[in-house]
Order: structure tokens, then C-alpha cells, then sequence
């Protein structure tokens, strides 16, 4: 990419993506929910990646991706408070953001919960609501409706008292994402939530997700290792890698001409049967991978 912003059309931004025109303030234009200005994130003297500017209107989805290690659990990291930028800036609703800010949800990547768990499914999502606060919460009437209706939304009235820990993958999945939608988040941060998940539990999954910021306006961020399971969802991508921000549409992301320019390398993107597939990756693209064969749409 040499560097500079554009590629093919030139819609695609190394990091920027505001609409407007430049110099001319935008009265109209609603406060975005999250802000990133200029952001540069790293450890020490290792640069993950710089450049990274995004505004992210409420009812936006945006996929977060590049190969292992180049710093997207980290920026959602950023995102959440719990680490610093190397520079730049980061707003949500216009406040800097700081650790356990009320209006972000996080779903964290996948681990199980332990088999012996006591907490019930229907417990661990009322700690969405009043986890974070001191002493017991207090039973409420609204609470319980509160829970009963994620419950619902979630798919998990089935097995609302039964311990999480012998739930299934997809099932403890479904929770998580309801422990984070039923507080008041306005963002809502996902990392790998599609992991592990079988064909079935990745679209309810991602339809809870998708359904979230549809319905209630959220603006989604959400770490994925393959864009395809969410083609039809997301807005644009933010793609990392080689110390690089990219964000974009799909479309205009996607492409061999962007993607070999980032990775420096001839990377030719295949679209078959509606999956984008990324061939010729560089071996350090792969490296780590343990838990998927593939990532960001790439089959091999
Ligand atoms: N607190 C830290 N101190 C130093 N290095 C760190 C720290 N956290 C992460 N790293 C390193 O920064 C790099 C980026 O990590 P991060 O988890 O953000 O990447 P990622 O893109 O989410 O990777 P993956 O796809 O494997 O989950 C990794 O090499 C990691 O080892």
C-alpha cells in the first residue's frame, strides 16, 4: 500500500475512514460511539500496529482482522481501558475511555467455564446487570424480567437453572453474549466469539450479535479469524497486520491488489460460492494458529 491511503477505488484508508469533508465541521453528523484518532498500540520497543484512526456510528458492525499475534486482542484491550495506546486517542460517547465504562459490553474469547461451576445460566446473566457493583444484588421484580427476557432472546429458558459449566460450548457462548447485551451498553466488543462453535451455534451466535445492534443500535466490534461467517453482516473491516491499520468494506479490503500490498507479498483473494478465500499467505500470516485451520476467510 505504500503507505498512503488508497488502493484500487482509494476507498480503502490506511486507519481513516471519517466522511467529511476535510476542514468542514459536520453539525449534523450524530457523535459516533467510538472514536479512535491517530492510534498507535505496542509493547516495549514492538509496534503492533499505527495509523489506526475510526469512527463507529451506534448500529454499526465492524469485523476486526489479521493473522495471529498483530495486536487485535489488544486493541479491543485499548478499547476497554485496560491498555494504554503506544499514542493517539480513543472516545466512547465522546469521554475518554476508561476501565468498566457502563456503556461497553465485552464478550471475551471463548474458554470454558469449569464443569464444576456452581453459577446457573440464568445467574451468570444477571451478573451483566449488576455484577460489577458491591454487595449481593437485590432480587427485584425488573431484574427477574430482565433475566427471563435475555433468557428468550439468547435461547436459553431451557436450561436457565442448570450449572453453567455443563453447558455446551455454544450454549455457554449464547450466555456470554447475553451477559453482555443485557446491561445498557451502547458497544459492544466481541472477541472470537464464533470460535470452536459448530455451524449452527456460529449463525445464532452472530444473529444474536447482528440482531443487537439492529435492534437496539449497538456498534459492534468484533475480532474474527474468518470473515466469512459474518459476510452479510458486517459494515467494514478493520484489517491488522505487518504494523498496519487497514479499514474498509469488505469489498474494497478484500481485494488482491490491497491485501498483497499490506502483506508485501503476491496474496490472491478467490471468491467462491459467496466465501471470500485469501490464497498464498506468507508462513508468518499462519503462525500460532492452533485453534483454526484458517483465518480471515483463507482455506488452505
Ligand atoms: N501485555 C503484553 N505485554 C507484552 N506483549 C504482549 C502483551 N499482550 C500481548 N502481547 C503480544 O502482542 C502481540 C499481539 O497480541 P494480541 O493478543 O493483541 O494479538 P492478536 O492479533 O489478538 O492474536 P491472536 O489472533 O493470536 O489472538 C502478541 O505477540 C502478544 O504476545
Amino acid at each position: 500500500m505504500n503507505g498512503a491511503g488508497a488502493a484500487g477505488d482509494g476507498q480503502v484508508m490506511m486507519g481513516a475512514m471519517t466522511s467529511s469533508a476535510p476542514g468542514r465541521a459536520d453539525v449534523s453528523a450524530p457523535r459516533p460511539v467510538l472514536s479512535i484518532r491517530d492510534a498507535a498500540l505496542g509493547y516495549g520497543d514492538r509496534l503492533l500496529w499505527s495509523g489506526l484512526t475510526l469512527d463507529v456510528p451506534a448500529g454499526e458492525f465492524v469485523a476486526i482482522l489479521g493473522p495471529n499475534g498483530s495486536g487485535k486482542t489488544s486493541l479491543l484491550r485499548a478499547v476497554l481501558g485496560t491498555q494504554p495506546l503506544t499514542s493517539g486517542s480513543i472516545e466512547i460517547l465522546g469521554e475518554p475511555v476508561r476501565r468498566g465504562h457502563r456503556s461497553v459490553g465485552y464478550v471475551p474469547q471463548q474458554h470454558l467455564a469449569d464443569r464444576g461451576t456452581p453459577l446457573r445460566a440464568r445467574d451468570f446473566l444477571a451478573l451483566g446487570i449488576d455484577g460489577d457493583r458491591f454487595g449481593l444484588p437485590l432480587p427485584s421484580a425488573d431484574r427477574r424480567r430482565r433475566v427471563d427476557a435475555m433468557l428468550d432472546t439468547v435461547h436459553a429458558r431451557a436450561f436457565a437453572r442448570t450449572r453453567i459449566g455443563s453447558l455446551s460450548g455454544g450454549e455457554q457462548q449464547r450466555l456470554r453474549i447475553g451477559q453482555a447485551l443485557i446491561g445498557d451498553s451502547r458497544l459492544l466488543l466481541c472477541d472470537e466469539p464464533l470460535i470452536s462453535l459448530d455451524l449452527n451455534q456460529q449463525r445464532a451466535v452472530s444473529d444474536l450479535i447482528d440482531a443487537s445492534r439492529r435492534d437496539q443500535g449497538r456498534a459492534v466490534l468484533m475480532i474474527t479469524h474468518d470473515v466469512n461467517p459474518v459476510l452479510d453482516m458486517v459494515d467494514r473491516v478493520v484489517y491488522l497486520a505487518n504494523g498496519q491499520a487497514l479499514v474498509g468494506s469488505v469489498d474494497d479490503v478484500f481485494t488482491s491488489e490491497v491485501l498483497s500490498d499490506l502483506y508485501r507479498t503476491p496474496v490472491e483473494v478467490v471468491r467462491a460460492r459467496g466465501r471470500i478465500i485469501v490464497v498464498g499467505l506468507p508462513d508468518h500470516a499462519h503462525e500460532g494458529h492452533e485453534h483454526a485451520p484458517h483465518h480471515d476467510g483463507t482455506e488452505h
